[in-house]
């Protein structure tokens, strides 16, 4: 059997740990009867993209971000558009892809998944002009992204610390929200699309989603007294917010939103800025991603 060629595209920054060692790691644990490896780090954001396509377009046959799920989103479009194989190890803040689809947050074990390669193919959605893999949304989350873009400290306690000194200023939205035709106008704190069901660190949105079953879970977060703050985030990390007073859930494929201003967006966690009006539709079954056998 011939060897495949495998890239690694290691993001140096992505969950605030040192990646130096990483492809010596990589190096000791990958299966080279099945493997030839290559290793490139990233030097800017919108790189991983640019080396990405690259190598999806000339002799890679997989490409694994080494990251978090901003990362593999550029990885991703890229592995997508070539019909090639994405491979991911586990190195974010939050990691939510990865963790929904049980990929193993330890390095040498998700080696061992690639060595596997079981692969998978998985759902994933458009957001206007750009694709997304794991959740994209708008409101508090959206708005917490774009801060957390320019604050040095990454990491899950980086996140934390923010998140608590942003969240007692920030108002609800009205929504104007189309899903597969039906029309819903709701007051939202938070309105996410989720294709996994998670944000990452096991904070599970929307507890029935599945990146196999050709629909998007859309996720509203109504406005909420703080003092319930607790209970969300206890219904997020026991993955209950689908019998949840707080958050309604919505299935769809085909979902178009209106809000009262242009404003911030997340797509994968990674902080943008859209006009009034979005479009977010699901493309069924389009991504190759080596993963644990996870239905089993
Ligand atoms: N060398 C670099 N310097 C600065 N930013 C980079 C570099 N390489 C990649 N990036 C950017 O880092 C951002 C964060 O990456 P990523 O989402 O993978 O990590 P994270 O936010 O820590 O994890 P998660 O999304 O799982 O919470 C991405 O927008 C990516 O484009």
């Amino acid at each position: 059997m011939s060897k495949s060629n495998i890239l690694f595209i290691i993001n140096p920054i992505s969950g605030g740990k040192n990646k130096l060692k990483i492809p010596a790691l990589i190096d000791a644990h990958l299966d080279r009867s099945k493997y030839n490896p290559n290793f490139s780090f990233t030097e800017y954001v919108g790189h991983a993209s640019e080396i990405a396509e690259e190598a999806a377009s000339k002799n890679f046959d997989i490409i694994v971000a080494v990251g978090g799920d901003g990362t593999i989103n550029e990885i991703a479009t890229k592995v997508m558009q070539q019909n090639k194989i994405l491979g991911i190890i586990p190195f974010g803040s939050g990691n939510g892809l990865a963790r929904f689809l049980k990929i193993p947050m330890k390095t040498v074990a998700a080696i061992k998944v690639i060595n596997n390669c079981n692969v998978e193919v998985i759902d994933t959605a458009r957001f206007n002009d750009k694709c997304f893999f794991n959740m994209a949304g708008m409101g508090f989350d959206a708005h917490i992204s774009s801060v957390f873009a320019g604050n040095k400290s990454r990491g899950l306690t980086g996140y934390l610390k923010l998140g608590l000194t942003e969240v007692l200023n920030y108002k609800p939205q009205v929504y104007q929200l189309s899903i597969d035709g039906v029309e819903y106008e709701r007051k939202a704190f938070v309105v996410s699309i989720a294709n996994s069901s998670q944000y990452g660190n096991n904070a599970h949105i929307a507890p029935q989603a599945s990146v196999v079953d050709g629909l998007l879970d859309v996720c509203v977060v109504k406005e909420f007294p703080m003092y319930k703050l607790p209970v969300l985030a206890y219904e997020m990390l026991s993955a209950r917010t689908d019998r949840s007073k707080i958050v309604e859930i919505i299935k769809g494929k085909n979902i178009k939103i209106k809000r009262s201003q242009d404003d911030a967006i997340h797509i994968d966690g990674e902080p943008f800025f859209m006009g009034k009006e979005l479009d977010i539709s699901i493309k069924p079954l389009s991504l190759n991603i080596i993963a644990p056998n996870y239905e089993s």
